[in-house]
């Protein structure tokens, strides 16, 4: 799947020009509120026509300014998922999805039907009507509305965004099933940047309408771009549950060579896993720290020091293969000595990982 986007729009004083192009998987549509990644999914949709570019689905062009072409939305065979579900009140959960299902003809099974109620965990609740779910429940049912009508792509405009954090926990391991299982490609919409390191493959960074950053999700949340919220640096690391202390409920999560122990003995032995380390959580000690509560203790070279504002500096260290990011003091780097090519500790308190 390769989802070709160049849109350039007027919208008031805003003006849109981005382009990029995905491919397999999510690709997370990320940034600050007003940085135009609603303009960007509704050009996609076709829900609104650029003033000038270009939107193509594996060869098919579906808008194109210049050669004045523009497939009408209903035709672009696309899921949608809100961030409210749109849910029909007046119909029970099955008849929404019988729904979707209709929109589909053909394309859908009875056996598709099954699947996606039984990957969405919505089986007991096919005879309710809306009102009388919660909300994340709500958006699992507008999610298997969407995938009935066997859509091409699934655009997501945070679907999370209205849950509470308990509801959005809930949902996130259908998420995750819904990408491993089902070979739709997604355009997922979000501002929280835990929501784009658990789920994206790739990352199109939206600043001021314009494309600032775009690759995969690892590569751009490890080195974020100028926008990011102070708060949102870290760095994003692949690997494997190596093994599990059940006693302790700490698992042992193996990078490319460094070991991490996180705590959450109900991760899967073998399963690939994400770790987000916060760089706010990440100290530098220039030699072995020693008696330390703190369980990750790496060894590293420091790769890269960047600025971050007037007090403080990014410190990228390679373990290994295995990028990690500091945020220290500009006091700390000069007491410390830190330089490019330095060796160092990396220091992480083990509560700061997000498998
Ligand atoms: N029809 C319109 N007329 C004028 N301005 C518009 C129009 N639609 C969007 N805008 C402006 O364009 C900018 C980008 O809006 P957009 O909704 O795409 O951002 P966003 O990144 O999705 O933001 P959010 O995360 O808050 O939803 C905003 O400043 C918005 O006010």
């Amino acid at each position: 799947m390769t989802l070709v986007v160049k849109a350039k729009q007027r919208l008031g004083a805003f003006a849109l020009d981005a382009t990029f192009t995905s491919g397999r998987g999510i690709t997370a549509l990320f940034g600050r509120s007003g940085s135009g990644k609603t303009s960007m999914i509704r050009i996609i949709a076709g829900l609104a026509r650029p003033d000038a570019g270009q939107v193509v689905l594996d060869g098919e062009v579906l808008t194109d300014t210049e050669r004045r072409i523009f497939v009408a939305k209903h035709r672009r065979r696309f899921g949608y998922v809100f961030q409210e579900a749109r849910l029909f009140p007046h119909l029970s959960v099955g008849h929404n999805l019988s729904y979707g299902r209709w929109f589909a003809r053909a394309t859908s099974s009875a056996e598709g039907l099954d699947h996606i109620v039984s990957l969405l965990g919505i089986e007991s609740l096919l005879e309710r009507r809306p009102e009388k779910l919660s909300g994340g429940e709500k958006q699992r049912v507008a999610i298997g509305r969407a995938l009935l009508s066997a859509p091409r792509l699934l655009l997501m405009d945070e679907p999370l965004a209205a849950l509470d954090e308990a509801r959005k926990a809930e949902i996130m391991p259908y998420l995750e099933r819904l990408c491993d299982e089902m070979d739709i490609p997604i355009v997922y919409v979000s501002h929280s940047i835990a929501e784009v390191a658990r789920l994206a493959n790739q990352v199109v960074v939206m600043r001021d309408g314009q494309v600032e950053a775009v690759g995969s999700a690892v590569d751009v949340l490890s080195h974020p771009p100028a926008s990011f919220e102070r708060r949102d640096a870290g760095a994003l690391l692949e690997g494997m549950v190596e093994s599990l202390d059940v006693q302790h409920r700490i698992a042992t999560i193996a990078l490319k060579s460094a070991r991490l122990h996180v705590p959450g003995a109900m991760l899967n032995l073998g399963k690939p896993v994400r770790v987000r380390i916060p760089s706010r959580d990440v100290m530098l000690a220039m030699k072995k720290p020693e008696a330390l509560s703190a369980l990750n203790v790496l060894e590293g070279t420091v790769q890269n020091m960047s600025q971050a504002d007037d007090a403080t500096i990014d410190v990228l260290v390679d373990c290994g293969g295995d990028a990690i990011l500091s945020r220290i003091t500009s006091f700390s780097a000069e007491r410390l000595g830190v330089r490019i090519g330095s060796p160092v500790f990396a220091v992480i308190k083990t509560v700061a990982l997000e498998p």
